[in-house]
């Protein structure tokens, strides 16, 4: 995707030094476009857990860079399993974070220290295309739902509504939900975009309605309780998310709130779909609601909300009454039966361990568990 027409990636390495690590400060968007250049993986951990950098493909790729930081000071197996671990306990729910430090310590551990930092890059270079890659694809296999749909509503946009963000700025490149809308946009298939605001973090109303305004994408922002309602009255064609981790039985974890937007699409047999990197499987788990992690997040994300004012200064407020207490569920887990399909970068399959196996048959022997792998 572009930024004012700029080809543009969303992790990259400083073409001038060659190892530093460039990202967006996610926490600053939509008012500013700031650039954060990483050089330890300490200023990498702190930048997943405060959201600078946000999003489970990139959380992934990033960290994978915060590894290559560290061993340029110590190559050592120590410190390549301790960062690895550390890196690993930054965001407890997506999949992709442990996924990306599994690769890299499978491709570290047998090299040498005095080559693995060329070795480390190489590597997380290779998550990172990887990622374009597979991205681009669950675009143009996304396409075809928004195809059918606009071939029964001729001259009509097809209306799509969308939580938190899944584009460009959450993966290294394209996205995963956006990267179908954007296709079906850049296909002249007229989309509008419901956009939920996404509280308490506002991932929709800051970054996909700033990613699809840049676009050229129609969309509205909406509050995160009206999708129900949009659906009653049928203006809502089908729901496509993103997700953080995706179980062998198809089980959906992904931003708070994904849950009640599968219940409401359910109800008014609205098709929902969920859109995901290989990156984002966790085929060892079976029963999500009970084994994926959930993060809590800080209470004040609940009670505050920030925004830029008249002058232009961004700035956090207090919203809740003084002295209440908050709760910050980050996740919650949407169960197969509640899912239509899913969206990789291998196809679509109904949400199923049959329908997973159908497009990941190396996956037929049950894996070890991706955190195992990674400590
Ligand atoms: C393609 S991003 C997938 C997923 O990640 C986001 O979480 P967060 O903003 O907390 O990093 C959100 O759940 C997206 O759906």
């Amino acid at each position: 995707m572009n930024i004012d027409g700029v080809p543009h990636r969303s992790v990259w390495v400083d073409a001038e030094d060659g190892w530093s690590v460039h990202i967006f400060d996610q926490t600053r968007l939509p008012w500013a476009v700031e650039i954060l250049r990483l050089t330890h993986e300490d200023e990498v951990a702190h930048a997943i857990r405060s959201m600078q950098v946000r999003g489970a493909p990139l959380i992934g790729a990033v960290a994978a860079y915060g590894l290559a930081l560290a061993l340029r000071r110590d190559a050592s197996d120590a410190a390549l399993e301790s960062v690895a671990a550390m890196l690993g306990e930054t965001r407890p729910t997506a999949i992709n974070l442990r996924w990306a430090l599994a690769r890299m310590l499978e491709a570290l551990r047998p090299v040498a220290p005095a080559a693995r930092v060329a070795a480390a890059y190489a590597a997380a270079d290779a998550i990172a295309e990887d990622d374009v890659a597979t991205c681009r694809a669950i675009g143009q296999h996304g396409l075809p739902l928004i195809q059918a749909i606009a071939a029964r509503k001729p001259g009509k946009p097809v209306n799509i509504l969308t939580h938190c963000n899944t584009g460009w700025i959450a993966t290294v490149d394209y996205g995963t939900a956006l990267s179908v809308i954007y296709q079906a946009h850049d296909a002249g298939i007229p989309v509008h975009v419901w956009v939920d605001e996404t509280r308490p973090r506002n991932q929709g109303s800051n970054l996909t309605a700033w990613e699809l305004g840049k676009h050229g994408v129609p969309h509205t922002v909406i509050a995160d309780n009206a999708g129900g309602h949009l659906m009653q009255h049928g203006e809502v064609d089908i729901v496509l998310v993103g997700t953080d981790r995706v179980t062998r039985n198809g089980d959906v974890a992904n931003k708070i709130g994904t849950y009640l937007k599968a219940l409401a699409a359910h109800d008014n047999k609205v098709p929902f779909w969920v859109a995901l990197p290989h990156s984002t499987l966790d085929m060892s788990v079976r029963d999500g609601l009970r084994e994926i992690p959930i993060e809590e997040r800080a209470a004040e994300e609940v009670l505050t909300v920030t925004g830029r004012t008249e002058a232009g200064e961004v700035v956090t407020v207090r919203t809740a009454a003084p002295g209440s207490p908050g709760a910050n569920p980050a996740f919650d887990v949407t169960p197969a039966r509640l899912v239509t399909g899913l969206i990789t970068e291998r196809g679509r399959c109904e949400a199923s361990e049959a329908g997973l196996l159908r497009l990941y048959p190396e996956f037929v022997a049950e894996p070890e568990f991706v955190e195992e792998a990674a400590n």
